[in-house]
């Protein structure tokens, strides 16, 4: 589980190891700059492999020390050492905290290592210590205010790397000029130059980012990497402020494993913090947190016992939707599954998954209107086939309006499509909503809210929580970076390639919920938290999931519930 801390958490983790002597500043500097050190000298070694595969160790070696060719020794390959980034050039932006502060005491130990770098002080303060070391060790220092705009996107335009440490966790908000001004101009001048750019790294986080929301309030120059001190982020995992965070990595400053725990005052950690059992925080499940969610069944298990899925899904104009929920949930090892839906419909989804049994009866958890049209009261619309009708009725058992007695008791349910538009309930935790941005904003716009598509983009995580709030349902709003919010905490899973981008992915997506959510059925209903991190755990399966079935071209839906059976052996070890 990788956990995101909140700006306040950072500051009260901070507090007393800086009391305790720990040398915070120092460690955070020295793990930024060996990265920066690794990056150059990985970037030079591709430049010299595309140059032709001829090497400085080669070309030496071809003129002997009396300058004739052949005499001289031909030294050995080096691992990435010093001769490797000598020369290199480095931009830093400076802003007036400790950010800045990292930045400077990074950019000495690059002086250090023999890079020419330059300091441009975005404000008239700047940490006193910081810049006293880098000038006590040669770096060169400017002013934002005597270069000018123009004159620093030049001088970083010519940079190898470009190390943005303007602000940090301590701002809030846009960025104010001058640092705003800069940087809109930089990311300009980035978008421009396409891969002629130098390499960037964001200190901390990209300077301008909301550090608890993941909003992007102002200007932000994109990073190819961050390399974050203590804990992640939130804004780092977050939408849209983790599109410009590039790879993020961590330096280990000594942080305790969780927000509020004891601090250490020995050496670095380096596995990620375990997840604190307070609510409402941002986390992110690995591999080993969807093992242990994962429903495996047992010698005693049968179809019953592991759990059935209900599939309304899919009409005569759409019935792909149908076969790709149903395979999905099949394919993830439900027990059972049942299709609920017109009859040319059924007949295909049994051509296409002969498992599935095309009747009604006792289910465990319903997914419910994939390629079930809108509801429109306003307008007959397309024939829904009987549809709304089967998915009013299920979702009635789901937020007990109908009696347990008819129904059998209450389980969950995932409402995608369709479904998301008949909602006339307060659901439970355990009813999971599967919006894009645009069907959330049209359920947030039915709910009173004045909001639309882009604005959803913007704010993916007030609008997830805004909308379990209203719904009282979980909330997984779908996007390059999922997110799930339910009544605990919040979950971000950015484990798909961009090619799952493509029709069909979300009923897949839906059917393998709804197989997990019936692996844990009574679990799930007992448990309000339970659904949004069955819900994450989905994600990252239909995520790795794809990323297999893409191999790094496109994928087509039904190829990434094929590859679900082989992820999960995969994730459960065997
Ligand atoms: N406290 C510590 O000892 C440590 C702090 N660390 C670094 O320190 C950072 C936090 O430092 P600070 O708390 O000094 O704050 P920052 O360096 O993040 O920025 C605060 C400064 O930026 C200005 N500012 C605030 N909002 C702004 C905006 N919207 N536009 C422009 N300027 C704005 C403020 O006037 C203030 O001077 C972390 O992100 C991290 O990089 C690390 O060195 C680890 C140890
Ligand atoms: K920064």
């Amino acid at each position: 589980m990788k956990d995101a801390w909140s700006s306040d958490e950072v500051r009260k983790a901070e507090e007393p190891l800086i009391a305790a002597g720990v040398p915070l500043m120092a460690r955070a500097a020295y793990g930024l700059a060996q990265v920066v050190l690794r990056e150059v000298a990985a970037r030079r070694a591709r430049t010299r492999a595309r140059a032709g595969g001829v090497d400085g160790a080669r070309l030496r070696g071809s003129l002997g020390s009396d300058g004739l060719p052949g005499t001289a020794r031909r030294r050995p390959p080096r691992a990435a050492g010093r001769g490797d980034v000598r020369g290199a050039r480095a931009v830093l932006l400076v802003g007036p905290g400790n950010n800045g502060g990292d930045t400077l005491y990074a950019g000495a130990h690059l002086v250090q290592r023999g890079l020419t770098v330059t300091a441009v002080l975005a404000s008239a303060r700047a940490h006193e210590a910081g810049l006293a070391r880098f000038r006590e060790v040669g770096g060169q220092v400017a002013s934002l205010a005597d270069l000018r705009v123009p004159a620093v996107v030049e001088a970083v335009r010519g940079a190898d790397v470009v190390l943005d440490g303007l602000v940090g966790v301590g701002a809030r908000g846009a960025l104010r000029p001058p640092a705003g001004g800069l940087v809109r101009a930089l990311a300009d001048a980035r978008a421009a130059a396409g891969d002629q750019w130098p390499y960037t790294v964001a200190v901390d986080i990209p300077s301008g980012i909301g550090v608890d929301d993941g909003a992007l309030p102002g200007p932000v120059l994109r990073a190819d990497r961050t390399v974050t001190f203590g804990a992640l982020k939130p804004g780092l995992v977050l939408p849209p402020a983790a599109g410009v965070a590039g790879a993020v990595e961590l330096v280990d400053i000594g942080f305790p494993a969780t927000p509020g725990a004891a601090p250490r005052t020995a050496g670095p950690r380096h596995a990620w913090g375990a997840a604190d059992p307070a609510a409402g925080r941002v986390l992110r499940l690995e591999a080993a947190d969807v093992a242990e969610l994962w429903p495996v069944p047992g010698p005693g298990d049968h179809k019953y016992t592991r759990g059935v899925v209900g599939v309304v899904a899919g009409t005569g104009t759409y019935p792909g939707a149908a076969v790709l929920a149903t395979s999905g949930a099949v394919l993830t090892g439900a027990g059972m599954v049942r299709y609920l839906g017109p009859e040319s419909v059924g007949t295909r989804v049994l051509l296409a998954r002969p498992e599935v049994v095309v009747a009604g009866g006792r289910v465990q958890a319903w997914v419910l209107g994939p390629g079930v049209p809108v509801l429109d009261p306003d307008d007959d619309g397309p024939d829904d086939e009987g549809q709304a009708r089967r998915i009013f009725g299920a979702l009635a058992a789901v937020t007990g309006v109908l009696s347990e007695d008819v129904t059998g008791g209450r389980v969950p349910a995932v409402v995608d499509a369709g479904a998301l538009t008949m909602l006339e309930h307060r659901l439970p935790a355990f009813a999971v909503l599967t919006p894009h941005a645009g069907e959330l904003a049209e359920l947030l716009r039915g709910l009173g809210h004045d909001v639309d598509r882009a604005a959803v983009e913007a704010r993916p995580l007030h609008w997830a929580r805004t909308a379990h709030q209203a719904t009282g349902a979980t909330i997984l709003l779908k996007g390059a970076v999922t997110v799930v919010a339910g009544p605990g905490d919040v979950y971000t899973q950015a484990d798909a390639p961009a090619w799952t981008g493509t029709a069909g992915a979300g009923d897949v997506l839906a059917g393998i919920l709804g197989t997990l959510l019936a692996g844990r059925s009574a679990e799930a209903v007992r448990d309000e938290t339970l659904a949004a991190r069955l819900a994450a755990a989905a994600v990252l399966v239909h995520g790795r999931a794809a990323t297999r079935a893409s191999a790094g071209g496109p994928v087509a839906a039904l190829e990434i519930a094929r590859a679900v059976p082989a992820v999960v052996a995969e994730i459960l070890g065997r």
